[in-house]
């Protein structure tokens, strides 16, 4: 069976592509989505909620975003939202983010890991892991902790490889060469791809 996680990269991929350039942060879509236990496939798969950097008003990231458009279809404030994610026996909720949630914000607002972490709060389930297509750049707070808080948290993570240059170039638009830096960053994150 072919694993789900390329086309959820896609979407991902698709929903970062919504977000307005910037230099300041990094164009990102995320995704939530309750998956059977064993489903390798992804058959079974509900999408729950999706989000794209500053899709909300204000400074907002991707994964910021997917999980205010869940707590407002639920009609719950946004740090309400682990009272309203579905608790299903033999179901786990799973997200699926271009980059790596980051675990530092040179703003100083809620990083995402934190807002992840809380859907755990009360004994909930909450998401239980996180893929996502690139580790995140060094530009803004250099080595990133996305990954080490998640696993900090219990929470699992995997890196989709394969999208690393379409993600980052989607990332990086708004930024002043964006290409020198995508390069330099597959480089970095050891994803050289060969000269186009
Ligand atoms: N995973 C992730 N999703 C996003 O939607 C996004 N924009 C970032 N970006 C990470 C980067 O570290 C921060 O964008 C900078 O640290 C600036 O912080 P603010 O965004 O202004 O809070 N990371
Ligand atoms: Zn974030």
């Amino acid at each position: 069976t072919t694993s789900p996680h390329n086309a959820y990269m896609q979407k991902c991929v698709s929903l970062a592509e919504q977000s307005p350039p910037r230099p300041t942060n990094f164009r990102v879509g995320a995704l939530l989505l309750s998956r059977k236990d064993g489903d390798v496939s992804g058959t079974d798969d509900r999408i729950l909620s999706t989000g794209y950097t500053m899709e909300l008003a204000g400074n907002t990231h991707a994964e910021q975003c997917c999980f205010s458009n869940y707590a407002a279809v639920h009609k719950v404030p946004d740090d309400e939202v682990s009272t309203v994610l579905p608790i299903e026996a033999g179901r786990k909720l799973i997200m699926y983010v271009s980059m790596e949630p980051c675990g530092k914000r040179l703003s100083g607002n809620t990083p995402c890991v934190q807002r992840i972490t809380k859907t755990r709060e009360g004994d909930r389930e909450g998401v239980q892991k996180v893929y996502f297509g690139v580790k995140e750049p060094g530009t803004f707070v250099g080595e990133s902790e996305g990954c080490k808080m998640l696993t900090a948290a219990g929470i699992e993570w995997e890196h989709v490889a394969g999208f690393e240059k379409e993600i980052l170039s989607v990332a990086f638009a708004g930024h002043e060469n964006a290409a020198e830096k995508v390069k330099a960053t597959l480089g970095e994150q050891g994803t050289d791809v060969a000269e186009e």
